[in-house]
């Protein structure tokens, strides 16, 4: 379980998020929703301890990440952010062993490298294998820092958009391998999500963020609704159900 107790955070005078508290349960893919501005990403960064936490307690399982080390927070979540800045000649294979490095530290064991073959299969990233990182478009280069992020086979994954640049096949692609990752090798996949209809249809349960609160959480059917829709993002949609799932549909 992700535990998150009181977690307040300001940047200069400007209060980013309000005194949030959520239970995030284990084995599920839980999808953040929230408009833009509504600190998403500042959360995860809190999280995953890239800025420090001001106020309240954040724990994965038994680990506060205050107190934690550092490598015990690395093979206990990885966090895909939105301003990845991987370069550098490096090719793919070699970025996905680094994403093993808490484990190896530099010295990469059979192991790491049955754990990499596995993952350039599971994301069918064969044929990019040996290319490198400044070779790939932007929606390769999404996939492989994806893949970097599951190498880390930590029990928790916290991934900020990870939909961006990819295209249908992909992204469907994906959101079934982190369904199958979360439900079958019991990791929890929290996923900043814009695409409402990707979170409907694979998240276990929808967290929705406005202003810096939490507004709700529960299950797709209850959370995606015409009138959540409307208080979030100020839109007007139809909302239709689809394998007891709603779907959503612009009306403008
Ligand atoms: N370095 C910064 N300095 C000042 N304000 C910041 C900084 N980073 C973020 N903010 C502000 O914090 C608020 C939350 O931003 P955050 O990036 O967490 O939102 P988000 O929900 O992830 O948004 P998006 O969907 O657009 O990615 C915004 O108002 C943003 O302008």
């Amino acid at each position: 379980m992700i535990k998150i107790s009181n977690v307040s955070h300001h940047i200069g005078k400007q209060q980013i998020l309000h005194d949030i508290s959520l239970s995030l349960p284990s084995s599920q893919v839980i999808a953040l929703i929230g408009p833009n501005g509504a600190g998403k990403s500042t959360l995860f960064s809190v999280m995953s301890r890239l800025q420090p936490l001001q106020a309240g307690k954040v724990s994965f399982a038994e680990h506060d990440i205050v107190s934690c080390n550092s490598r015990t927070l690395a093979t206990t979540v990885a966090t895909l952010s939105q301003d990845n800045q991987v370069q550098g000649r490096l090719r793919v294979h070699e970025l996905l062993m680094f994403g093993r490095y808490p484990y190896h530290q530099g010295r990469p064991t059979a192991n790491d490298h049955q754990k990499v073959d596995e993952i350039i299969e599971r994301f069918e990233l064969k044929l990019l294998a040996d290319r490198f990182l400044s070779a790939l478009s932007g929606g390769q280069r999404q996939r492989v820092l994806i893949a970097m992020i599951v190498c880390q086979d930590t029990p928790y994954l916290l991934l900020d958009e990870p939909l961006n640049s990819l295209d249908m096949y992909h992204a469907g692609r994906l959101m079934r391998e982190l369904r199958a990752l979360s439900h079958s090798q019991q990791k929890t996949v929290v996923i900043v999500l814009h695409d409402i209809n990707q979170a409907a249809q694979f998240a276990d349960t929808v967290v929705t963020m406005k202003d810096g609160r939490v507004m709700a959480t529960g299950r797709p059917v209850d959370v995606i609704t015409q009138e959540t829709m409307k208080e979030l993002y100020n839109v007007d949609v139809t909302v239709l159900k689809h394998q007891g799932r709603p779907v959503i549909i612009d009306s403008f």
